[in-house]
């Protein structure tokens, strides 16, 4: 865990800063606001940036003719334009974190322009998606331009005001809209069910002082893993693993292009009663705190655009809470690590009783909340990691609709995007230096990724019994996996050859994950471990030979194909199924595996293997 704000480096502490530490947190802002791409947030006081002229992009595909990936191509264009000029929405009418001490706040404040906390409870319907996302004569097109009743978000909208000043109808052309709706509906069925994706985090210092050796080749969507293994006679001998992935991240790879490749598609499904979860998973250390920081933070800024410009005049609220499961215990990280209880109501459907929401409609405001959620967060040293994360932090930004506008009654839930950073897992070898409770806290931790893995096998082998409640992590995460949700797991793994059996298991549970996938059928599960049992081929390290270092110009290559990979929806599902015949007929077959590698010396002590067929 990399989250250093208001923390000491004590070893064996776990540090509960209190939220209150804002200016240690603001001083700290600036670094993971920048490995964000979100470094113009770093001045609170920007707030009267001005708010670019929007255009409509016709987001989801309105417009026919394959305007679908055009306009997200135009969408990018101008959120890239829109970030380089360093311009965000705000609501100068939000108050900021920092101003409203929870002390001071009053549960039940309903202000829409207040940073109003709710409290989630069983009777707040909030577990249960609203039925049906029903617009005001969304399709007989009769009151497509009627303001919802009451206080809609688009009140307190500058962009908006000024829309009506100059008399332009709130809401989209009619035609365009139902286009747009009807694409909407589309776009949430072809986003698969499930993604995974493994990024590969570059050498550490610790590594290269231990002249450990980079053992992960990646290409566009697969990896091959180098392990040095000693036979009984004890020559060395190479054994490679491969393995193919919706995609594969190499070190080179931003956070920005990180959110792109997972969180950025499935956010406007949100909009259309989905829950998805995005988690990342891998050994301590593997740098899964360092991806899914910034995460939540960029979803958000996607999230209150689609607020204000495509959906505005519908009535969406965005609310945010923060809490981490510790020790099996969940704490509320936005309300000084109040104790939490984790109930399920009659329809099987989790509620966290008490946990705080707080309505949102600002990224600045989101910013100070992730802010101060990490800043409460449990974190401690272990052999691997100095800060390391040891506990599952849980960052939910949920999408409400009061029913029927009606603002008297509580908002129904649309969708959610929860993001789960998982505590780092260790083996017991990983844990001799450690002391007691941390050792305690590692085995609670393995017992719950074990609680996962059961869970992930029962829904894999379609076990009418899927074991959610065998952790409480698992509890919160049942519904990503069942109904209409989507799940994006991104496996951290490490390069080093320290590591190699820590990667291998994160890229074994990976590929497990990954065969739950809508579509998968036994036939692909046979074919998938058939190829990675074939591909998994022995080399004699006599073979290798050193020679001149080409490492830099592949890996740019490898990443000029990554970039063109569009966004991902079903016919990526589809394109997964449709190259196993090709990895069968030969691209990636044992032949290509298995001829000889050659084993390249960088300078820095890292290696580049080389050898086998690009696919
Ligand atoms: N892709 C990357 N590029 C550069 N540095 C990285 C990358 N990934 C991780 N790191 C660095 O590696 C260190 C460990 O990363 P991080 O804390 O994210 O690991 P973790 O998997 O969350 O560990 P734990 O489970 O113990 O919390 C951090 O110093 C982080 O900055």
């Amino acid at each position: 865990m990399n989250n250093g704000m208001g923390r000491q480096r004590s070893h064996h502490q776990r540090q509960y800063s209190s939220s209150d530490n804002s200016n240690g947190m603001f001083l700290e802002n600036g670094r993971w606001l920048q490995s964000a791409g979100l470094q113009h947030l770093q001045n609170n006081n920007s707030s009267s940036s001005s708010i670019p002229p929007l255009q409509d992009y016709n987001f989801y595909g309105g417009g026919g003719g394959g305007g679908g990936e055009q306009a997200l191509r135009m969408y990018r264009n101008a959120q890239s334009s829109f970030n380089r000029g360093n311009e965000y929405y705000s609501e100068p009418t939000t108050p900021p974190v920092s101003s409203r001490p929870s002390s001071q706040r009053k549960n039940g404040e309903d202000s829409s322009n207040d940073f109003s906390p709710g409290l989630l409870d069983l009777h707040s319907f909030d577990t249960e998606l609203l039925p049906e996302l029903q617009a005001p004569g969304l399709y007989d097109g009769s009151s497509l331009f009627h303001p919802v009743r009451g206080r809609s978000f688009d009140d307190s909208d500058p962009y908006i005001s000024s829309n009506k000043q100059t008399g332009r109808a709130p809401g989209l052309p009619d035609n365009n809209f139902l286009k747009s709706f009807a694409a909407d509906k589309e776009k949430t069925s072809s986003v698969a069910k499930i993604k995974v994706v493994v990024r590969k985090r570059p050498l550490n210092k610790k590594e290269l002082a231990k002249n450990e050796e980079d053992i992960i080749d990646t290409h566009s969507n697969s990896l091959t893993v180098h392990d040095t293994k000693l036979k009984v006679d004890l020559t060395e001998y190479v054994e490679k693993h491969e393995f193919v992935f919706d995609a594969v991240l190499n070190e080179e790879v931003s956070n920005d292009e990180v959110y792109r490749e997972t969180v950025e598609p499935i956010v406007p499904i949100i909009f259309q009663r989905v829950k998805a979860t995005c988690f990342a998973y891998g050994q301590t250390g593997s740098g899964k705190t360092y991806t899914m920081k910034p995460l939540p933070l960029k979803a958000s800024r996607d999230i209150l655009r689609l607020m204000h410009h495509t959906y505005r005049s519908q009535g969406f609220q965005l609310f945010v809470s923060f809490f981490e499961i510790y020790g099996g215990k969940l704490f509320d990280l936005l309300s000084d690590r109040k104790k939490l209880c984790m109930r399920e109501d009659g329809k099987q459907q989790v509620c966290i009783v008490g946990l705080q929401e707080y309505k949102v409609s600002d990224v600045e405001t989101i910013k100070d909340l992730i802010e101060k959620g990490n800043a409460s967060r449990s974190t401690g040293t272990t052999g691997a990691n100095e800060e390391s994360s040891r506990s599952h932090a849980i960052l939910q930004l949920a999408i409400k609709r009061s029913v029927d506008s009606n603002e008297s009654k509580p908002p129904r839930l649309v969708g959610k995007l929860s993001f789960i950073d998982l505590a780092g897992s260790e083996r017991g070898a990983d844990t001799t230096d450690n002391d007691k409770q941390t050792r305690m806290e590692g085995a609670e931790i393995n017992k719950s990724l074990l609680a996962l893995k059961e869970c992930i096998r029962a829904l894999d082998n379609d076990k009418s019994h899927i074991p959610f409640r065998g952790s409480k992590l698992t509890e919160v995460l049942r519904d990503s996996f069942v109904g209409n949700s989507r799940t994006v797991m991104i496996s951290c793994i490490s390069p080093s050859s320290g590591s190699c059996e820590h990667t291998l298991n994160t890229l074994r549970y990976a590929d497990r994950v990954k065969s739950l996938s809508k579509g998968n059928t036994s036939k692909k599960d046979v074919v998938s471990s058939a190829l990675n049992l074939k591909e998994s081929t022995t080399v004699p390290l006599s073979s290798v030979l050193p020679v001149a270092s080409v490492f830099e110009d592949d890996a740019n290559d490898a990443w000029a194909e990554q970039d063109e990979r569009g966004e991902f929806d079903a016919s990526e599902e589809e394109s997964f199924e449709q190259e196993k015949p090709i990895w069968e007929n030969g691209k990636l077959e044992p032949c290509n595996l298995s001829i000889s590698e050659d084993k390249i010396q960088k300078p820095n002590g890292q290696t580049k293997w080389k050898g086998y067929a690009k696919n």
